[in-house]
Formats: C-alpha cells, structure tokens, sequence
C-alpha cells in the first residue's frame, strides 16, 4: 500500500503528472481542486453569495459529491450529474479561490479526503488497497502529512503561464499569455493565502518541471516514489 502526495501551484502539471504516475503504479488518483471546484459549482449554482462565509460552509456541508478514482477517466458527479466539464469553465475558475478560502469549507473538504485516501489503504476501493495518488494545494503538508511520498511540483511563472494559455486558449502568444493571468497569478496569490505550496515543507522533495516534458516529469515523481518507498 502506498499513499503519494502531489501539491503545487497552479499549471506545474500536478493533475497530468499525477493521473499518468497513478496509472503507471496502478493506483487511484484523487484531484482535491476538483472537489473545490465542484463546491463553487454547488453554491453558484444554488445562488449562494460566494462571501457569505457561513451560507457557503453549510451548502457544501450538504453536497452530495463523489469523486472517481480511475486515473484514466477521473469524473466529478454532482447530484447524480456529471460535471467533470462545468467545474473547469472560466466562471468556476475566476470564482473558486472566494470557497477555497473558506476555513469551514477547508475543513469539510479535507475530512471526505482523508476518508477517500483511508479507504485507498483498505481492500475493497477502487486501488482495492493498493493506494492511491493525492494532488492539490494542502496535501504534503495538511491532508496527508504521513504520506509515503510527499512531493512538491513546481515550474517557473512564465513556463506555468504558458502551460495554461495553450490549455485555455490554444495559443501562447503575449495576449493569450495575458488572458490567463487571472487564473494562474492572481489565484495562486489568493490561495496561497490558506495553503503553502511554493516552498517545500520538511521531507518534501521538489520537482521543478521548467525545464522537462511531461514524461520526464513523470518520470522524475515516479523516481522520488522509488527512491522514498524502498528506504
Ligand atoms: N512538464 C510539463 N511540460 C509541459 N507541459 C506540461 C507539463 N506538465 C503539465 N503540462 C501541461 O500543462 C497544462 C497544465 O497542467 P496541469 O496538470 O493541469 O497542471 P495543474 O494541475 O498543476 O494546474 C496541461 O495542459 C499539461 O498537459
Ligand atoms: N488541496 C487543495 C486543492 C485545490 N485548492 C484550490 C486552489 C485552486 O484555486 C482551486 C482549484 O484547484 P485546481 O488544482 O483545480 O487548480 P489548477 O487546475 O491547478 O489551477 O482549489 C485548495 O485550496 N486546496
């Protein structure tokens, strides 16, 4: 059994790194920004006013929300609906840092993590035991502290930047580039505000993606997780 942690700014690849280096070790993967993004959604879509902290706490105490697991086909279902899709429009994006930001949501959202990595460790989930691959913001440092391999995936503004244009916007020229600030900049500095993850804490080890593909960062997580599960 085998529990890795993945968190990192937004556009370091923690999703894309993450799903490849689940299917490779033949675990569940569980994407913790989406179960944020699926909570924006919930109160968006309920008309809650996103500064209302205690409103916001209590309708995403109630959401009914299930996370899959399969790193091939990670779906988000929401009331019986799936929303894989809806949670990544630019509205969810711009908006999802106001939830984030919640304490109490914080708290709600960190204990259905905790449950769904527990019940990674146990025979019957989804990895049926085998464990499971966690990526987010808070999860070396917060959710899972005693992960087996805690990794911290960073790569330079400008290679994030343009990692996130040409997935929005299918360009990386200047204005494209400028397009996307919003969603990488300015959230990161808002969400940076309730989590750490630009420097790494004690027995994280970083990976900077600046200079790699995405396979060479895979591979470079998937040799952390080597060189920490045999020791
Ligand atoms: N090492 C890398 N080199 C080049 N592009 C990458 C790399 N890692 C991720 N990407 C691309 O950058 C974009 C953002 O990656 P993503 O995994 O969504 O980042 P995050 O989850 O950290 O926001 C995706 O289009 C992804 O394919
Ligand atoms: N463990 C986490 C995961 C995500 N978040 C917040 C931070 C982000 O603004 C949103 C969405 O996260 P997501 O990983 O989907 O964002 P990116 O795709 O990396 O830009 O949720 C968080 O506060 N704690």
């Amino acid at each position: 059994m085998v529990v890795i942690a993945v968190d990192g700014p937004s556009g370091s690849g923690k999703s894309s790194v993450s799903r490849q280096v689940a299917r490779r070790l033949r675990l569940a993967y569980l994407d913790t920004g989406a179960m944020y993004r699926a909570a924006t959604l919930w109160c968006v879509e309920r008309g809650e006013d996103l500064a209302d902290a205690r409103a916001v706490a209590h309708a995403v105490r109630v959401m009914p929300l299930e996370m899959g697991l399969d790193p091939a086909a990670p779906i988000v279902v929401l009331e019986g609906r799936d929303v894989s899709a809806a949670i990544r429009s630019t509205e969810i994006s711009t908006a999802v840092s106001a939830v984030a930001t919640n304490l109490e949501v914080r708290a709600e959202l960190r204990r259905r993590q905790r449950q769904i990595i527990e019940a990674e460790t146990r025979p019957g989930g989804f990895s049926d035991g085998a464990g499971i691959v966690a990526e987010g913001r808070d999860i070396t440092t917060v959710v899972a502290p005693d992960a087996d391999a805690r990794v911290l995936l960073t790569a330079s503004e400008e290679a994030r930047l343009r990692r996130r244009s040409l997935e929005v916007h299918g360009a990386d020229d200047a204005a494209a580039v400028e397009a996307t600030k919003d969603q990488v900049l300015r959230r990161d500095r808002d969400d940076a505000t309730v989590s750490q993850f630009h420097v790494a804490a004690d027995g994280v080890v970083t990976v900077d993606s600046s200079e790699l593909d995405l396979d060479q960062t895979v591979e470079a997580v998937l040799a952390v997780v080597a060189q920490v599960t045999a020791s």
